[in-house]
């Protein structure tokens, strides 16, 4: 069976991997890519690397244009998302919606205003299939059948992984966490991030979102709240390194009382020894963001700092595949019944 898509803000970072990788899904199939001041373009003037959109332009991105589809793909920035989608849902079609923005991800009304504050949009369903829940179960479960999925920001995404099964094996002090984070000016979209890589960057890491403000901050602590059962306390910085692409999380955590090494590891074996999309490297072994870019994988290292008493887990990912776009596609394939590896690469590209 073909399902149609249609992918609205695909002249965007996010979009046009989206793009890229559903042109290898045996099921899905792009019929319309949306733009904004892209609209009228075509498709490979935009994005030069994907040939197999060459004879496609780019629509505008508004509702008439992403009706009568069976699956679509927000990639638009934070607020746009929410009314278009509104208006879709309204046509009480069968349609799966996953949007790859910020604006169905929260909860708590209080976080959004806190953090973003523009009108909130609703909460979907959270589109991390691999986060284990305080029962044990995983959030894949929610996803099998799910119309509205909220795919995760990919900052959110690598120190989810690395943190959740120690916090849901209650291994670590859920008050007492840190993530500093590598990141890739790609995160940051198309035209930040060409603005992003000038002499400012090249060359040197700049930290950014400091003091608790980046808006992560509420999205990392839901997801752990959800894996333990209880609040969590996060000190989270990201740093803004010259790499393209990629996330490297190093987080840490303070041991429990008695917590050691192999209790970790068991805990991070039962959460992700069956993850096809979730590499546990074995001891002494520690991610680096080369060796997951182009595909839909997290790795992650996990030790012990004796000396310091802490747990110190290190993740890392490709911020447009396991990030946005191959997590994106991995919770539709859930939410429409497929395989949920279909279409997505487990290989990444080297060097
Ligand atoms: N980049 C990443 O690693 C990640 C991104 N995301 C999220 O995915 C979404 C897209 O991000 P990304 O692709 O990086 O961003 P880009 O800036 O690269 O792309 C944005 C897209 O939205 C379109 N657009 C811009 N302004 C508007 C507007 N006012 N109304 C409608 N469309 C508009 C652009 O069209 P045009 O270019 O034609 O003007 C483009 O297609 C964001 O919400 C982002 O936070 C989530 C996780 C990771
Ligand atoms: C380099 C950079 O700026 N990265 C972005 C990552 C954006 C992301 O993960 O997506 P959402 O904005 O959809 O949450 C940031 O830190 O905000």
């Amino acid at each position: 069976m073909s399902y149609s898509v249609a992918v609205a803000g695909a002249s965007g970072y996010a979009g046009g991997e989206l793009l890229r990788l559903l042109a290898q899904h045996p099921e899905l199939d792009v019929r319309t890519a949306t733009a904004f001041t892209n609209a009228g373009e075509r498709v490979t003037s935009v994005h030069p690397h994907l040939a197999s959109y060459s004879g496609m332009t780019f629509a505008k991105t508004e509702a008439e244009q992403l009706r009568g589809h069976d699956v679509v793909f927000f990639a638009l920035p934070h607020g746009a998302s929410g009314a278009l989608s509104a208006e879709l849902a309204a046509d009480g079609a069968d349609t799966v919606l996953a949007d790859c923005g910020a604006d169905h991800r929260l909860e708590s009304t209080d976080d959004w205003a806190d953090y973003y504050g523009s009108e909130f949009a609703g909460t979907w369903t959270y589109g991390l299939p691999e986060l284990v829940l305080a029962d044990g179960g995983r959030q894949r479960e929610l996803l099998r059948g799910a119309r509205e999925i909220a795919v995760p920001g990919c900052n959110v995404t690598a120190v989810t992984l690395a943190l959740a099964p120690a916090i849901n094996a209650g291994l670590v002090e859920a008050a007492d966490l840190t993530a500093v984070l590598a990141v890739g000016p790609s995160g940051a979209g198309k035209k930040a991030s060409t603005t992003l890589l000038g002499a400012e960057l090249m060359g040197s890491a700049n930290p950014y979102g400091t003091d608790g403000g980046h808006r992560h901050n509420p999205e990392i602590r839901q997801n752990l709240r959800r894996a333990g059962g209880r609040p969590v306390t996060l000190a989270f910085t990201p740093v803004l390194v010259p790499m393209a692409r990629g996330i490297l999380a190093t987080t840490t955590a303070k041991l429990a009382s008695g917590a050691a090494l192999d209790d970790l590891r068991a805990a991070y074996e039962r959460v992700y020894g069956d993850e096809r999309f979730v590499d546990l490297l074995p001891a002494g072994e520690w991610p680096r963001t080369g060796d997951v870019t182009g595909s839909n994988r997290a790795a992650i290292g996990i030790g012990v700092d004796e000396r310091a008493r802490r747990l110190v887990a290190v993740s890392a990912i490709d911020n447009l595949g396991k990030g946005t776009a191959g997590a994106a596609i991995q919770s539709v394939n859930l939410a429409l019944g497929l395989d949920e590896t279909r279409g997505l690469p487990i290989d990444g590209v080297a060097p």
